[in-house]
């Protein structure tokens, strides 16, 4: 009997593989999946962090059968539907008063953050964007076209994107320099090459996650801020992957200390369920009809979920609980810090969290990184890396993700840490996984 992988790579196209070791799935509950041979593997992404509450969890099964038990429709693009009208109520209640003016609901991060984009433009006239360096923002056309990272290198860049520098207190002499060397830049191009009159919006991550789970300096984007209400510039929090609740806040640009007037949410909102929410000012979210749609955009069956998992984050306080657990996890990632040179900077937020592995001076230890996850995965643990050097283990678990439960992973990645300082995984265990 052929495995599970072998089929996949015998039928699925590759284009939509970012695979790191053979991970063949069949079922999952809780924080753990179960691989074709019966094997639990405890999963430390979460699925890139869009199954915030874990699989199968009970809320969003019991939403999703009354949902498909009697279903509104299946779009809310020609009519409306209760569970669409619901979740926008509901997410207009979550948002600052500057943001809760209407709500667009698409599939995916990168749906809603490429609408929010056009519509900006459109609505204020203003050609220009700006977003960060390392910045990512989506995988379609428009979403990455105002995005940084480098895996998109070579991918059209929006005619009016200005890419800036994200302060990374890790590599730019701490967080003060950082810091200062952001602001300076952004001031430099103000008074000159990006006239800021002529910015629409300012697209920003409260942590740059694909771009290696980098935590800004601290008041680094209240002065950003000060500088957008300066000349009417949007602030636009992508809070697709490190918001509702994981970074132990509801929302992660709480910590920052700004209020957005655009937020994107995608990914944890449908608890693995494809959903996405953009909300802001009616001004720039009513700007015109039938400007973004897809057929099934505003699903019932997938606002009742998204209903579920906010129900359970704001039930269960899962920010508090994230910030708990979180806490403990980094604790336990800082003491093993000790015992592995590989081992260089670890930071984040409540369960956003990012490990860096580096060799001398720093250098981006980017084998070992693929060989760690590799590893893992052979002892049972499911995680994978990020980073403009694809050096960064990145950590979003299941917003449940209990203390016992972390400190096995950490048990884990200890042992695979030492199987690779060791020399005991070879080269060619990750030559078949391109990763990045
Ligand atoms: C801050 C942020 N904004 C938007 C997106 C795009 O979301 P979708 O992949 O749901 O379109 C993402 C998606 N991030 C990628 C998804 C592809 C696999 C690599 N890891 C991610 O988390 C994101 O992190």
């Amino acid at each position: 009997m052929t495995g599970l992988y072998e089929r996949d790579a015998r039928t699925l196209s590759s284009m939509s593989f970012l695979r790191f070791f053979p991970q063949a799935v069949t079922g999952g509950e809780g924080s753990y999946l179960f691989d074709e041979g019966g094997r639990r593997l405890l999963d430390l992404s979460a699925s890139w962090g869009a199954a915030s509450l874990g699989h199968s969890h009970p809320a969003v099964r019991l939403a999703v059968d009354r949902a498909l038990s009697n279903q509104a429709g299946a779009s809310h693009l020609s009519g409306a539907n209760l569970p669409a009208v619901e979740l926008a109520e509901r997410l207009l209640s979550i948002v600052p008063e500057r943001a809760a003016g209407r709500v667009w609901l698409g599939h995916s991060g990168s749906d809603a953050n490429e609408t929010v984009a056009r519509a900006v433009i459109a609505a204020t006239g203003r050609p220009r964007i700006i977003a960060f360096k390392g910045a990512y923002h989506g995988g379609t056309v428009g979403s990455m076209a105002i995005s940084g990272h480098p895996a998109q290198e070579g991918v059209p860049k929006a005619g009016g994107l200005t890419l800036v520098p994200y302060p990374n207190a890790y590599r730019d002499g701490g967080p003060e320099q950082a810091s200062a060397r952001a602001l300076a830049h952004l001031d430099e191009l103000f008074a000159g090459p990006v006239p800021p009159e002529e910015v629409a919006a300012f697209f920003l991550e409260p942590i740059q996650s694909d771009g290696g789970m980098i935590v800004p300096p601290l008041d680094f984007f209240r002065s950003v801020e000060t500088l957008c209400h300066r000349y009417g510039i949007l602030v636009v929090s992508d809070e697709v992957k490190v918001g509702l609740g994981r970074s132990g806040r509801l929302h992660a640009f709480e910590h920052l200390g700004i209020e957005p007037d655009i937020i994107v949410f995608g990914k944890g909102l449908g608890g693995g369920l494809p959903i996405s929410a953009a909300v802001g000012p009616a001004a720039i979210m009513n700007h015109r009809a039938a400007f973004s749609f897809q057929t099934v955009h505003g699903n019932p069956v997938c606002a009742s979920a998204a209903l579920a998992v906010l129900d359970t984050i704001e039930r269960q306080d899962l920010a508090t609980h994230a910030a708990r657990v979180g806490h403990h996890l980094t604790t336990l990632l800082e003491e093993l810090k000790s015992s592995h040179p590989l081992v260089g900077d670890i930071r984040g937020r409540g369960l956003a969290v990012g490990v860096e592995l580096v060799g001398d001076a720093k250098a981006p230890a980017r084998r070992e990184t693929a060989k760690v996850v590799y590893r893992a995965f052979e002892l049972g643990l499911v995680l994978y890396y990020v980073g403009i050097n694809s050096n960064v283990l990145e950590m979003t678990p299941s917003l449940l993700l209990s203390a016992e439960e972390a400190a096995t992973a950490i048990e884990i990645l200890d042992r695979a840490l030492a199987d690779v300082e060791a020399g005991r995984v070879a080269d060619n265990v990750v030559a078949g996984f391109a990763g990045w």
